[in-house]
């Protein structure tokens, strides 16, 4: 109640809560008035916001772009608006904001004290030691990395095809994939322990994802208890394994041998060429950043290629632009690093994607400190929601084109068109924007190039579209296509 009052004397309204659950019965109520998505002809809307966040977009209307709402006890800032994102974090370094604790415990088995949990000087360290990993220098020679998996993905469809089954679920697919890919080029899946660490991830991220918890209402954490137990124990046969290949690894370059070229290799150099100044990561530490890149890095870059195939189904003129494109700058020779920053038009197409559907739907903080902004005082311990979802959409920062799918507005324009620079944000904003966006273009470019080199494709009719947040924006039945081998 204090914080409550408090918020409120700052002049922040929002939905009245209710002790214990706050306003999550509303936000778990069956929605009505939910715009519908699908028309008939298969006409798809991506006017997704009311549809994917009804809660948001009612309490917008009743309240602003800027309100708060409550999980369970705990306050959180719902923020929609570039302008007020811009005024409240001038002035707060990376290292001086929060990630909200009460994710903390649901994420520990996925990040451990990785890159995204870690706050203050030790974020300071670890982003220290990580950035150059994901330099475009120490990223080119992992193309190959990809390759390999994409093509073993693209043989598959090949036999589907062949043997008369031409429909695949191509967000499985390539789920799947860019498991293996980000796999490969975080710790390499050489050896029977980065395979069996591979799976064991694999299996941790299914655990977590179906256990459904109600966060942020007091002792909700002891529910799904079969659930929190298995990830646990999982989240330590990881670790072990984990440990063993960072070992063998550091005895092999202290003997002399040339670190691998995948990210783990290049942050154990980092770490054993900086240590001396302190600034180096543990072993433990470097366990927990690869299952970081892991679970970071997987998921989001499939929903990007997968949202990429929807909207591409849909306007196969651009399918054919592309492969235009790809035609030009790769054309009989194998696509290599310096051919991708060519690859112009599928930037913008990618940048379109994760505008209408981006796979990171909000981005969240915790005030460490009171933070004032004009003549309100955020308190400290405030959690902060910035609805992503409600920025890309929202036609007075884009024009009343919002959904519609126009890759070219990102032709001359990095930020799209869009009239405030902080309204386009896939990838979160300030000093603890995503570190792995280079390694991700790269991956998409790669995998959607030899996609499209050797398939075209078009929407099955059993696609139902239903973008929905299950942790991140994902088409809810998955993504079925029809495959027509070029
Ligand atoms: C389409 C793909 C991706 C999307 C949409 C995405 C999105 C994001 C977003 C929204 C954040 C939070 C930023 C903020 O809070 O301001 C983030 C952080 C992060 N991402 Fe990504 N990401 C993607 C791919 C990757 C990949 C491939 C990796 C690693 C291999 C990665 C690793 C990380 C890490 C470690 C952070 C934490 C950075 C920090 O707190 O300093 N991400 N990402």
């Amino acid at each position: 109640l204090r914080v409550r009052h408090r918020l409120q004397k700052n002049g922040f309204g929002g939905p009245s809560p209710r002790f214990p659950l706050g306003n999550i019965e509303e936000m778990k109520k069956k929605q009505e008035g939910v715009t519908p998505l699908e028309f008939a002809d298969s006409i798809i809307s991506h006017d997704i916001h009311s549809n994917v966040f009804p809660y948001f977009a009612r309490w917008q209307k009743a309240h602003g772009k800027v309100f708060v709402y409550w999980l369970g006890t705990e306050p959180f800032l719902y923020v929609a608006d570039p302008e007020f994102l811009k005024r409240m974090s001038t002035g707060v370094l990376g290292k001086s904001w929060g990630k909200p604790n009460v994710f903390k415990h649901d994420r520990q088995p996925m990040f451990g004290k990785g890159l995204v949990m870690v706050e203050g000087d030790e974020w300071v360290r670890h982003r220290h030691v990580i950035t150059p990993a994901f330099s475009p220098a120490n990223l080119k020679v992992m193309a190959d990395l990809m390759m390999e998996p994409a093509t073993k993905m693209l043989d598959k469809w090949t036999l589907m095809v062949n043997s008369g089954n031409p429909e695949i679920d191509f967000e499985r697919e390539i789920t799947t994939t860019a498991g293996e890919i980000i796999a490969r080029t975080s710790f390499g899946l050489s050896n029977q322990n980065g395979r069996e660490v591979f799976e064991k991830l694999r299996d941790m991220q299914i655990t977590l994802f179906n256990s459904n918890r109600y966060v942020g209402v007091p002792f909700s954490k002891f529910m799904s208890p079969k659930q929190t137990l298995k990830a646990k124990k999982l989240g330590e046969e990881i670790d072990e394994l984990l440990l063993s290949i960072i070992s063998a690894r550091k005895e092999s370059i202290l003997s002399g041998s040339p670190p691998q070229r995948d990210l783990l290799g290049l942050l154990l150099e980092g770490s054993l060429s900086d240590g001396r100044k302190g600034k180096s990561l543990t072993t433990k530490e470097l366990v927990d950043e690869c299952k970081t890149f892991f679970f970071g890095g997987h998921e989001t870059t499939a929903l990007a290629l997968t949202w990429t195939l929807l909207l591409l189904a849909l306007h196969p003129d651009w399918q054919e632009q592309l492969r235009e494109e790809i035609q030009e700058v790769v054309g009989d020779k194998t696509l290599d690093y310096p051919m991708l920053s060519a690859l112009r038009k599928m930037g913008w197409v990618m940048n379109e994607a994760l505008r209408l559907y981006s796979p990171a739907p909000n981005a969240q903080r915790q005030a460490r400190e009171d933070i004032r902004v004009d003549d309100l005082v955020i308190p400290n311990g405030t959690n902060m929601w910035i609805d992503v979802v409600a920025m890309h959409h929202d036609p007075a920062l884009w024009g009343e084109d919002v959904n519609e799918f126009r890759p070219e507005r990102f032709k001359d324009d990095i930020n799209g068109g869009c009239k405030h620079k902080m309204g386009f944000l896939p990838f979160g904003f300030g000093g603890r924007m995503c570190v792995g966006r280079n390694l991700t273009t790269m991956e998409y470019k790669v995998v959607l190039t030899l996609i499209l080199t050797r398939f075209s494709f078009s929407l099955s009719p059993a696609y139902r579209h239903s973008p929905s947040i299950l942790l991140s924006l994902r088409p809810r039945h998955g993504l079925p296509l029809i495959i027509h081998p070029l």
